[in-house]
């Protein structure tokens, strides 16, 4: 057949328009086949319809693409799309590239705020993706009986493993693996875990005398990564990565773990591409390498076997014997990588917060001080955690830290799930619609956290909600998420943030040093990455030993 050029396109446009409708209830799990199905598409038609010449192709290609683009785009913006009434930037109501753009930008958590100053408590921030920021929507959403992890999750899966991990598990599945992790986070856990962690801080002081002996700057951002990392070896697998002995990172650990986990944070905006992209050659390998650290330390600790100190591995293993069904080593490794990248940076990007503010804010440090030698006074039991509920004044500070910045700042998107449509703090959302609420927004918003949302003042977690124009909504706190899948090491990352804190403000004074640390609110809230978790810069400190 020879057909027209008209013909040709009308043909090559109802294609565009057939592949639009195809795609719209087959949402593409991966990349690559789609996009190999449009080209042969392409050909076909071309060969079907005319000669296939590289013109005749390209002509084809061209109304094939642009009908179904135009097709996508129109709808999207069409008053008979689904989230058609939630208003929202341009861009992203048309394509996942906006998303992409805010996440590789590194400043969602920022972009949400203002996009909720603009449009108000719904804004759509996809095609399909909705960001909440009224509290009302807390419950519902994560609570018990909500909604289950959107494909934004899909990708926290180490494709050199290819297994599930506590992060990313659904339904049952979820349940049963976060039976096993809080067997392992449990009191008696709790109290061993404080063995290594008082070592490691032990160390960490090693390092902060030297420099103050030696009157030189400490970057207590690096100090902190390397405790947090330490500490997370020790506690999924029994023994540390090093980083606080060495006093460095060497083998440059650091670099290669932020590339891999801003990736996959680029990622979670186009899931379906994951699949392509790790099915490039050399990336599996990229992959095995940055994650090389945690492979030898579970090599290391299966052949030392269980210790005293019962570790994540313990559990995860089942070295008790009281499950039915044992994980296998790789699913125990995922989860104990999983570990590791939710617990170092989390934990670095809280504690260097709050020393920051304790040298930005010197009254509220000189209380926090007061209050740690009238409980500790000659600090000889400063790393026993059980007296911490007494530090009231301490504890608020680490939590205003935590409300102003949350070191997961916008979280993932959870799903309506397949069937009738959904009401989410009064407005309705039809199935497959991802929903995010992000903290940084609900944290510094009026009415949660009031009077002056954007400003540290622990006292407010003192008054709770009892003085003249205060909000306290405990509900909106949401640094660890809420729920059946919030933080399962809360308590843990508390007592980090607490040992840390009374030892180090118990021996140090802090002053921020001249190499060019960020004193001012707006220099520090630029120093803030966001990768679904976060990360700050340096913060060059010079230390006294009180
Ligand atoms: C200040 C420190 C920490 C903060 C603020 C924090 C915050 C959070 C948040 C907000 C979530 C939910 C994320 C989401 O749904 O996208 C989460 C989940 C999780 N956190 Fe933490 N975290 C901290 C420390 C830790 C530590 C030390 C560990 C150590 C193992 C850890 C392990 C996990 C795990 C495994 C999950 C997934 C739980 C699940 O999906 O069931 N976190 N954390």
């Amino acid at each position: 057949m020879d057909m027209a050029p008209e013909q040709l396109a009308v043909c090559a446009g109802i294609a565009g328009l057939a592949n639009h409708l195809y795609f719209k209830n087959n949402e593409p799990k991966t990349g690559h086949w789609p996009l190999l199905g449009l080209g042969l598409q392409s050909v076909a038609l071309t060969a079907v319809c005319t000669t296939l010449t590289p013109a005749n192709l390209l002509y084809t290609t061209a109304v094939f693409l642009g009908s179904l683009t135009t097709s996508i785009v129109v709808y999207r913006l069409s008053p008979w799309h689904p989230l058609a009434q939630y208003p929202g930037p341009l861009l992203a109501r048309v394509t996942k590239m906006w998303g992409l753009y805010t996440q590789l930008s590194t400043r969602k958590h920022k972009i949400l705020k203002r996009l909720h100053e603009q449009y108000g408590d719904f804004v759509r921030i996809g095609p399909n993706d909705i960001s909440i920021g009224n509290a009302d929507a807390i419950k519902t959403v994560l609570g018990a009986g909500g909604f289950q992890k959107g494909h934004y999750y899909e990708v926290f899966t180490d494709p050199d493993l290819n297994q599930p991990n506590v992060f990313n598990m659904r339904g049952d599945a979820h349940a049963a693996r976060r039976r096993i992790w809080n067997r392992g986070m449990g009191p008696e856990a709790m109290k061993s875990f404080e063995i290594p962690m008082a070592e490691h801080i032990k160390t960490m002081m090693g390092h902060l005398d030297r420099l103050s002996k030696e009157k030189k700057a400490a970057n207590m951002s690096e100090w902190f990564t390397y405790f947090s990392f330490d500490f997370m070896g020790d506690m999924a697998f029994g023994g540390d990565f090093g980083k606080l002995k060495e006093g460095g990172d060497k083998d440059k650990t650091f670099p290669m773990l932020q590339i891999g986990i801003r990736g996959v944070a680029t990622l979670t905006q186009v899931p379906w591409f994951a699949e392509t992209f790790n099915a490039i050659p050399g990336v599996k390998g990229m992959v095995r390498d940055t994650f090389d650290f945690a492979r030898k330390r579970a090599d290391q600790r299966m052949k030392d076997g269980p210790a005293e100190i019962k570790d994540l591995w313990y559990h995860l293993m089942d070295e008790e014997g009281v499950e039915k069904v044992k994980l296998g080593q790789d699913e125990v490794l995922a989860d104990g990588i999983m570990a590791v990248t939710a617990g170092s940076d989390t934990v670095a990007t809280a504690l260097t917060t709050f020393c920051w503010m304790m040298v930005k804010y010197p009254e509220a440090a000189a209380r926090v001080r007061a209050e740690i030698d009238s409980i500790y006074p000659d600090g000889t039991n400063i790393f026993e955690c059980d007296r911490h509920d007494e530090l009231k004044f301490t504890n608020a500070c680490i939590q205003e830290t935590l409300r102003l910045y949350p070191p997961v700042p916008s979280n993932g998107a959870r799903k309506i799930p397949p069937g009738p449509p959904r009401l989410v703090a009064g407005k309705v959302f039809p199935q497959n619609t991802q929903l995010y609420i992000p903290p940084y927004v609900i944290h510094r918003d009026e009415r949660n956290f009031a009077p002056a949302p954007n400003s540290f003042d622990p006292d407010r977690w003192l008054r709770n909600g009892s003085g003249k124009g205060d909000v306290l909504n405990q509900m909106a706190f949401l640094a660890f998420s809420y729920g059946a899948a919030n933080c399962v090491a809360k308590k843990l990352a508390l007592n980090e943030l607490m040992m840390v804190s009374t030892a180090l403000m118990k021996r140090y004074e802090f002053s921020f040093s001249p190499l060019g640390t960020p004193k001012q609110t707006t220099e520090w809230d630029d120093s803030i990455d966001e990768y679904h978790i976060t990360g700050v810069g340096k913060l060059m400190l010079d230390v006294k030993i009180r």
